[in-house]
């Protein structure tokens, strides 16, 4: 089974490979660098989700793979202000869909501040902890939390959840 990732960033192939390791299928994977289709800083869940859905479907088709997973990061307000929102998605040519979502988490009042200028939340992200590429490592989720839960923990949650389904699925079609 060839198993499509929409992404050559390390923290989300790895979550990747470890949320598809919970389930017994013998699988291959590719990573694609393919666009989301949506803005570079998703603002709602609902741009983010599709982001990962296209993300998903463009992987599946570039690699020619049977799995297709997209994984995509943003950002949504409510009225607790900013939070971190994350999706999953995984194609496939016999099922619709399949749609997971991940842990939230508050950003401080500063990160707000600064996304509310337009900015996106990477390069704050940098500054604001003084390394690079951080959406590449432990990511907002693993600063805000100390640690706690990193980008890929928070990521192979999702994965974990798609992979489960998509099991649950088979099960029910056989
Ligand atoms: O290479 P890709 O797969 O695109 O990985 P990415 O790190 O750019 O991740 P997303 O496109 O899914 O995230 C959308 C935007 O939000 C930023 N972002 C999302 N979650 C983040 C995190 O945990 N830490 C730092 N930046 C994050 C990211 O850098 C983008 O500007
Ligand atoms: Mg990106």
């Amino acid at each position: 089974m060839i198993i499509a990732i929409g992404t050559e960033n390390p923290a989300k192939v790895q979550a990747v490979k470890q949320g598809f390791s919970s389930i017994r299928l013998i699988t291959d994977f590719k990573e694609v660098s393919v666009p989301s289709g949506v803005s570079s800083q998703p603002l709602t869940d609902e741009e983010t989700m599709k982001g990962a859905e296209n993300r998903a479907k463009a992987a599946r088709l570039a690699a020619g793979a049977d799995i297709g997973i997209g994984l995509e990061g943003g950002v949504m307000e409510t009225q607790a202000g900013f939070f971190l929102c994350n999706w999953g998605a995984l194609v496939c040519a016999d099922l619709p869909p399949i749609i997971a979502g991940g842990a939230r988490i508050q950003l401080p009042l500063e990160i707000c501040a600064e996304l509310v200028k337009g900015r996106e939340l990477s390069p704050i992200m940098d500054e604001y902890s003084g390394s690079r590429q951080t959406g590449r490592s432990r990511g907002a989720m693993g600063i805000f939390t100390n640690g706690t839960v990193d980008r890929t923990e928070m990521f192979t949650h999702v994965v974990k959840l798609l992979a489960g389904r998509y099991h649950y699925e088979l099960e029910q079609n056989s």
